[in-house]
């Protein structure tokens, strides 16, 4: 079974070509720029030479036209498939499901008016994800798409975790109430982590997600107990342009007091805050990383509080599950970024975790960086939301032909 799953984000498609369910990478690569003149187009087969062109593509139909035209055309050997009508189903990610998508499901037009109505809560990313989903839906005719939410791993949050204390009927009326994203990477590197463990179960682990977006998660079992977004995914840790955790006092202060509209304290918050708002310089790390080794001050600034606020959320999420096993860093910088991680283990003593800084240094893929007597292993795992993606379009497109819905309206409200 052929599975195309496809990450749309704001500016860019990410997608990756599965046989399932072997789950081997026919082709993979990304649109970034989409919408200027010069958008990035990269296509990778296995074993051969990357393609990469920039040519003018304007929005996502067309992004996603030009990735089938990739798969279908030859380069550097022979097309990775004859026709797209070998796609047997397409993976989407879906960033906020609500309360009303647990698990993955078949996209119908049902489905379509729920993530449409979701797109206020994360404007940056719901209003893609669909745009993705009807392009696919245009370009491949008949073809089940199913959607993966990022909010579903952490549906099972009890109801102390997940509410705020906002008058009650806040959550009743709006269903305002905290969400989690990031939950395919989490649900992924949650499972590698129990298999490195040899853990049966219930292991308990904390996640830390560290892109561009950030989140940490407390795992228990086959989901998360507790996670740093919220109600939209600017909750939490500090973030490239997101401010993670404020004071709400302080937004209502500087809104009266700069006289700001809803859309200018929504970008403050969300584009000009976190790692940028901080240093003033630029909201990726490799860049920060280096003024910081150059001497400036606020880059150095940056990088201590984004460390901080990380060791701060462990250490909440350590008592949120009454101990920790495994510690599991992934995404862009948790992947790669030995400081950070060195930054946060360092610290990590009285939990009985002792990070091994050569192995920290070294590592590369999947690896553990603690120490042998280290009582809480640490690790660094790739993420791989594509292919939980994959899987999860298998089950639902499988189980479809069952009378089996994966769909469990939300019923927990109240
Ligand atoms: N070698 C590296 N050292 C430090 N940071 C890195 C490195 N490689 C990537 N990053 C950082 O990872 C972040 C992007 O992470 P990624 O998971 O790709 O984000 P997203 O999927 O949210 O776009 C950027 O801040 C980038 O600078
Ligand atoms: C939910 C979210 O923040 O996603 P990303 O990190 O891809 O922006
Ligand atoms: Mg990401």
């Amino acid at each position: 079974m052929k599975v195309f799953v496809l990450n749309s984000g704001s500016s860019s498609v990410k997608y990756k070509l599965y046989e399932m369910p072997d789950e081997a990478v026919l082709a993979s690569g990304q649109v970034e720029r989409i919408g200027m003149d010069d958008a990035a187009v990269t296509h990778r087969v296995p074993g051969r030479e990357p393609y990469r062109v920039q040519e003018e593509i304007l929005d996502h139909t067309t992004a996603i036209q030009r990735v089938l035209g990739l798969l279908t055309e030859a380069h550097d050997g022979a097309a990775v498939l004859q026709r797209i009508d070998e796609i047997d189903a397409v993976g989407h990610r879906v960033v906020h499901g609500g309360e009303a998508f647990h698990g993955s499901v078949r996209v119908t037009p049902a489905v379509k008016r729920s993530i449409r109505e979701l797109s206020e809560l994360a404007p940056l990313h719901n209003p893609h994800n669909l745009a993705g989903i009807e392009a696919a839906e245009e370009l491949l005719p008949g073809v089940p798409q199913v959607a993966v939410f990022d909010t579903a791993f952490h549906a099972r949050m009890p109801r102390h975790a997940f509410l705020y204390a906002l008058p009650h009927v806040l959550y009743r009326r709006y269903a305002v109430r905290r969400y989690g994203f990031h939950g395919s990477s989490h649900r992924y590197v949650a499972e590698r982590v129990r298999t490195l463990l040899g853990d049966g179960g219930t292991a308990r682990i904390i996640t830390c997600h560290l892109g561009n977006g950030a989140s940490i998660a407390a795992v228990q079992g086959d989901h998360s107990i507790d996670t740093s977004m919220g109600f939209t995914p600017l909750e939490g840790l500090m973030m490239g342009t997101r401010s993670g955790d404020v004071d709400a006092g302080a937004l209502l202060y500087v809104m009266a007091r700069e006289n700001l509209s809803l859309a200018e304290a929504d970008a403050m918050l969300n584009k000009h805050s976190g790692v940028l708002g901080i240093s003033g310089l630029a909201s990726d790390m490799r860049e920060i990383e280096e003024a910081a080794d150059a001497g400036n001050e606020t880059a150095r600034l940056a990088l201590e509080m984004y460390a901080y606020r990380i060791r701060k959320y462990i250490g909440a999420y350590a008592a949120a599950l009454n101990g920790v096993d495994a510690i599991a860093f992934t995404a862009g910088i948790g992947e790669h970024s030995w400081r950070v991680r060195e930054d946060v283990g360092a610290s990590l003593g009285y939990l009985g975790a002792e990070l091994d800084p050569e192995a920290n240094r070294a590592a590369r893929g999947e690896a553990l960086i603690s120490t042998p007597h280290s009582r809480v292993r640490l690790y660094v795992v790739p993420t791989d939301e594509e292919v939980v993606i994959a899987r999860d379009t298998v089950a639902v497109v499988t189980a479809d032909r069952e009378p089996v819905a994966a769909r469990r309206p939300g019923a927990r409200r109240g």
